[in-house]
């Protein structure tokens, strides 16, 4: 592991992606950042960077359209399936308006999968926008992010001397995937406007590829720290799952944005989160250390007893309260 430019520390994963025999360097590294801040960039990744460039400059396509021709994919005309564009202000991560705009996207279920079938929200077919090519970007993108989210669970398992699939086989063997394309425009006069409020993620692990604007801080050691752009990077943190099921061991470090760039940031955060129906429990409690930190949103995840779906849904209708509502989860 070597120190980059911030505090947050940066991971080759190349051993782990080869499967050659210096993987368990790697996997201390993962170990050694997620007891830390639990903020860590990775390199070494083998995602091809043409795709990246190719979904960069996509988005930015989408999100310099006229509001109209946004709105033709709006959240609402997904309904339940909660994929689609919200506008500027449309989301409330921390109680408050974002100041970003953004499009969901997940795993591409056809109406014949038996939890569509359920209607079980948040599962159907993405809203894509009609702009060559994006459906088949945002296609393969995902593809590639669940890939090396299995990598880096592997690496967390290794880390954590538990057997490689540990977690593939617990809860990511049929993994719940959420895609966003997220941008921030710079704050017009209102310096306290944030791109997105102090939250923690919900799941096990994001994966985010930002562009060179920076504004992304990281709570490490009750102080924020910045996380700024490092080419061709990743920067993973951990969920609350993963706090959960390590007692607290690894934390799902609260972090925020703000964009002071004076121009557009661009983010593309990836969650890889356990499946909907996987039980989440711990692995051993008495490797944690017992810090109970006050949290941003003053919930105790480790009294969470439940699937990922039920913990997600909770979440989701406070984060957009209308369509929870509409999906009658609230
Ligand atoms: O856009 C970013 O850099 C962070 C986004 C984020 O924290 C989230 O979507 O959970
Ligand atoms: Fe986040």
């Amino acid at each position: 592991m070597t120190e980059g430019i911030s505090a947050v520390p940066i991971v080759d994963l190349d051993p782990l992606v080869r499967g050659g025999p210096d993987k368990l360097i790697a996997a201390r590294a993962i170990d050694q950042a997620c007891r830390g801040s639990g903020f860590f960039y990775v390199v070494g990744h083998g995602v091809d960077e043409a795709l990246a460039a190719r979904l960069d400059a996509l988005c930015r396509s989408f999100f310099a359209q006229d509001l109209d021709r946004k709105m033709e994919i709006r959240m609402e005309k997904a309904g339940r399936a909660w994929r689609g564009y919200f506008p500027v202000g449309g989301e409330l991560t921390s109680g408050k308006p974002d100041l970003k705009e953004g499009i969901y996207f997940g795993a591409e279920h056809g109406g014949d999968h038996p939890r569509v079938r359920a209607r079980v929200p948040l599962h159907g077919t993405n809203l894509f926008p009609d702009l060559p090519g994006f459906r088949e970007a945002v296609l393969a993108w995902m593809a590639e992010m669940t890939r090396l989210g299995h990598v880096i669970l592997e690496g967390m398992a290794l880390g954590l001397g538990l057997p490689a699939s540990y977690f593939a086989d617990r809860v990511a063997a049929d993994p719940t995937i959420l895609f966003r394309a997220f941008h921030y425009p710079p704050p017009e006069g209102d310096a306290e406007s944030w791109g997105v409020g102090e939250h923690t993620d919900y799941g096990l692990l994001t994966i985010l590829r930002q562009d060179d604007a920076g504004g992304l801080q990281v709570k490490s050691g009750g102080r924020w720290i910045e996380a700024p752009p490092v080419p061709g990077s990743f920067v993973c943190n951990i969920g609350d799952m993963l706090d959960r099921m390590t007692g607290g061991l690894y934390r799902s470090t609260p972090h925020r944005v703000h964009n002071r760039s004076g121009r557009n940031r661009l983010s593309l955060p990836f969650f890889f989160d356990p499946g909907w129906d996987a039980e989440i429990q711990a692995i051993d409690t008495s490797r944690a250390d017992g810090r109970a930190d006050e949290r941003w949103d003053r919930q105790n995840v480790h009294e969470f007893r439940g699937t990922y779906g039920q913990w997600l849904l909770g979440k989701v209708a406070k984060v957009f309260p209308d369509l929870g509502h509409a999906a009658g989860v609230t």
